[in-house]
């Protein structure tokens, strides 16, 4: 059969899910979910308290193990693999708590993101290429701390240590990035800030971002994946998805969307 000319390719896909299940003991927490995220898009998951959004991620990230479907990631299955595997095959997840040498620079905390080599001692002999010098200066740019290169990574402000781990995950070569509630804690002003360098990440690389904040997916989204009781339950634009009256009733309550 002949594809239609805008159904997405293989090539465009950067994240491919697929029937995707869990089964805890007899509770499905994710139901069969299927979708495909391109490559350069950012989609948001939506959904309410329990509705299987932090599982999905797991399930794609290798923490938890599928009882059904599968994940491809740039067309390669990965499903149930190791989560180093998973890793390696490109997809980088942020957790809420920062993984950041705190007693190391800005600098040196990316410098050791970017090297592949195991182990922190061996990463801080190392001496970086001028390439990898040049994409780390752009990477400090990117996430706003061009200027607190020297800075104990300990002394940053929350917003700061978040956005510094945004930029190792980059130099370790994520493309589909997973972001679980990035602006949790943050102040009003690293909010904005975070949906800038959010942005800047579009095009370039893939990423997944579950939040509740609808200022900030209004900034951020280009399409939403919302999910309720672990299935899919709307996908579309912002618009599309701010006023579909089964996410409202399901979602939002009587309040709708704020
Ligand atoms: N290991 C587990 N064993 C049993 N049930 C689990 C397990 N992990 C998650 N659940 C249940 O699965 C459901 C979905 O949880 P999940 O954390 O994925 O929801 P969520 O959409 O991320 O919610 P929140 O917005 O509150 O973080 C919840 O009812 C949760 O209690």
């Amino acid at each position: 059969m002949i594809a239609p000319i805008n159904a997405p390719t293989q090539a465009q896909t950067a994240l491919m899910l697929d029937g995707l299940a869990v089964d805890f003991s007899g509770f499905r927490a994710v139901d069969g979910v299927s979708m495909a995220v391109d490559h350069g898009e950012l989609r948001v998951l939506l959904g309410a308290n329990g509705a299987g959004k932090t599982t999905l991620m797991d399930l794609i990230s290798g923490r938890t193990r599928s009882t059904e479907g599968h994940v491809y990631v740039h067309g390669q299955e990965v499903t149930n693999q190791r989560e180093h595997k998973i890793a390696r095959a490109g997809v980088g997840r942020k957790f809420q708590i920062p993984s950041i040498f705190s007693g190391l620079s800005v600098r040196k905390n990316l410098e050791v993101a970017q090297s592949a080599r195991p182990g922190v001692l061996a990463n801080l002999r190392l001496r970086l290429g001028a390439d990898e010098r040049v994409r780390l200066e752009e990477v400090l740019e990117t996430i706003g701390l061009a200027d607190a290169g020297e800075t104990e990574a300990g002394f940053l402000s929350h917003g700061q240590t978040q956005w510094l781990e945004l930029g190792m995950l980059m130099l370790q070569n994520a493309s589909v990035i997973l972001l679980d509630e990035p602006t949790a804690g943050m102040t009003q002003g690293e909010t904005a800030k975070t949906a800038e360098i959010i942005n800047r990440l579009k095009g370039s690389h893939t990423l997944l971002v579950v939040e509740h904040d609808m200022a900030f997916v209004r900034d951020i989204a280009e399409r939403i994946t919302v999910l309720h009781l672990g299935k899919v339950l709307a996908e579309g634009k912002v618009a599309f998805i701010e006023n579909h009256p089964e996410v409202k009733a399901a979602y939002l309550g009587k309040q709708g969307i704020s």
